[in-house]
Order: C-alpha cells, then structure tokens, then sequence
C-alpha cells in the first residue's frame, strides 16, 4: 500500500493464463477474497485469473516455513477469491517477477521459490521461465459430464487436483461449452477439481508426445491456459504411451507450454511476460 492509498500491482501473463501481481513484501496487505474477486473482475477490476501476492516467505505464515530455502513466498488466489495449493503459470509468471524487478537473481542458473505446495525451483530460459514442480500422481479414475456428454478421466494431483479427460474421436475441443462447470463427483474431489479436455495434436519435434487441451479451473473458471493442469496432461499421455518419463508439448488456446516428466520431478515451460504496472484504488472496485 503506498502513501496514497493505492495499492501497487503489475500484470502478467503465461500462455494467456493472467495475473495481478501484488508486491508485499512485509505481508502487510490485507488482502481478503473480496479485494482478489474485485482486483480479478474483468469488467470493473484490473482482470485476471488470479492473484499472486508478492511476500517473503519469513513474513507469511505458511512461508515462514520454507524461508531457508526461498526467500519469496508465491500467495496464488483463484480469481473467486479461493485459495490454491500450487499455480504452475503463476509460479512462471512470479518467476519472472522477481528477476526483472530485481528482488531474485538466479544462482548457478536457478533459483527458488516457496509456494503452498512447497519449495519449486525455477530456471530463466529466455522468453520462457521453467518451474520444477513434482512429480504429476496419476491416482484414480473419474468422470466429468458436460452438456449431457460424460466422459471418463484420470485423476491426478500435481499438488493440486486435476481430471484429465480425452474427448472421443470425431469431437473437438472448440465443441465444448465451457461456459459453466462441468459437473464431477463431489465425493471423488472433496476440494473441488480443474478438469482438462484433451484431444491428441499432429507429432511434433523432440517431443514424445503432442495433446491439445481446454481446461475449466476450479476458482477461475475457463482460462486460456492452465500449468499444473499441462503437466497433468503430459503424465497421462507419457502413461498412455508407455513411457514413465519424457516431454510433451501441450497446446492450449493462450499458446504452447512444455512439460517434461523426469523420474521424480516435472519440469513446465513456456513464455512469462510482464504487460503493465501501475496503481490501483482499491476505493474504485467493485464492492465484495
Ligand atoms: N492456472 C494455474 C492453476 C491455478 C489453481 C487452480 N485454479 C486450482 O484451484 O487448483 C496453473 O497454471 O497451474
């Protein structure tokens, strides 16, 4: 919060998927689920998919336990104001953040960040920023109905909860309606679910395997893009081929990102940019 009683914030992007990003490093922000849906709405607020709050893991309460191993904890809200264990393109995003703001510089190329889902490492590639998340765990099946089609999926947690469902031949992705929810068991996702459609993409090179996806976030509803939820689907498809490990190119509508798996990690990558920075009256937004 400045002087003035305008809040600081800049924009961002991965693939589409968008940000305000709000630099705290105090943790002195009262930031409530109000302030992120007013900042998150199209119309009246700044616009975004979420929230990344900009702290110090030593000045959060659930960073305060990764200090020693990341000075900068990454506070993703949902655009609805609901929390998220991990963002995969906010964590991109954040990366990029703090290296161009200067408050991070890479150490032996990497460097790291605490998030809810614990510490991910992260690498500048250019235009593209890489986060190192876990492993994806592919653990169940369930189904996803949309629009009175219901399709089978695999449930996969990245450290949030994912359903990956491939559509059926002879339907396409930009057929879904993915104005509304699609409804899954509440029973099977107690949290509530991201559910990615998926559908298979042309070979492409040094890659052992192509998927186009669409997905409906949970918090956010429809966004153009979704990280965890790549890596999600790059797992499964690596399953679906055989293989344990290995890279995906995964094409979703804000572009295309990167996922490869390794034997105990993830790896996502794809560009990060920064748009805009200003400040924000938060008199001037919508009411909660
Ligand atoms: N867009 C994100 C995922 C954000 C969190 C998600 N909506 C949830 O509630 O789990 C990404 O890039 O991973």
């Amino acid at each position: 919060m400045r002087n003035d009683g305008g809040v600081e914030f800049t924009k961002g992007h991965g693939t589409g998927n968008d940000f305000v990003l709000l630099p705290d490093p105090d943790g002195t922000l009262d930031l409530t689920p109000g302030l992120v849906a007013a900042l998150c709405d199209r119309r009246r607020g700044l616009g975004g998919d979420g929230v990344l709050r900009v702290v110090r893991a030593a000045k959060h309460p659930e960073g305060a336990g990764q200090a020693g191993d990341a000075e900068w904890f990454m506070d993703y809200w949902n655009s609805d104001g609901s929390f998220a264990e991990m963002c995969g393109n906010g964590a991109r995003v954040f990366v990029r953040y703090l290296v161009a703001t200067g408050l991070a510089a890479p150490v032996g190329g990497l460097l790291t960040v605490a998030t809810r889902a614990g510490v991910v490492r992260a690498r500048v590639e250019g235009e593209a920023i890489a986060v190192e998340m876990r492993r994806p765990r592919l653990y169940g099946t369930a189904t996803a109905t949309l629009g009175g089609l219901t399709l089978p999926g695999t449930a996969v947690d990245v450290g949030n909860p994912h359903l990956v469902c491939a559509l059926p031949a002879g339907l396409e992705l930009p057929s879904l309606d993915l104005t509304r929810a699609p409804d899954v068991d509440p029973a099977a996702f107690p949290n509530g679910v991201n559910v990615e459609f998926t559908a298979p993409g042309a070979p492409v090179d040094g890659a052992d395997g192509h998927e186009l996806m669409r997905v409906y976030e949970r918090g956010s509803a429809e966004t153009l893009s979704c990280g965890t939820g790549a890596c999600a689907v790059g797992a499964v498809a690596l399953r679906d081929a055989g293989l344990d490990t290995g890279t995906v190119a995964v094409d979703v509508p804000g572009g295309r990102l990167t996922v490869t798996v390794t034997p105990d990690t993830c790896w996502l990558s794809g560009p990060a940019i920064l748009l805009a920075t200003g400040q924000v009256d938060p008199a001037a937004l919508p009411p909660a």
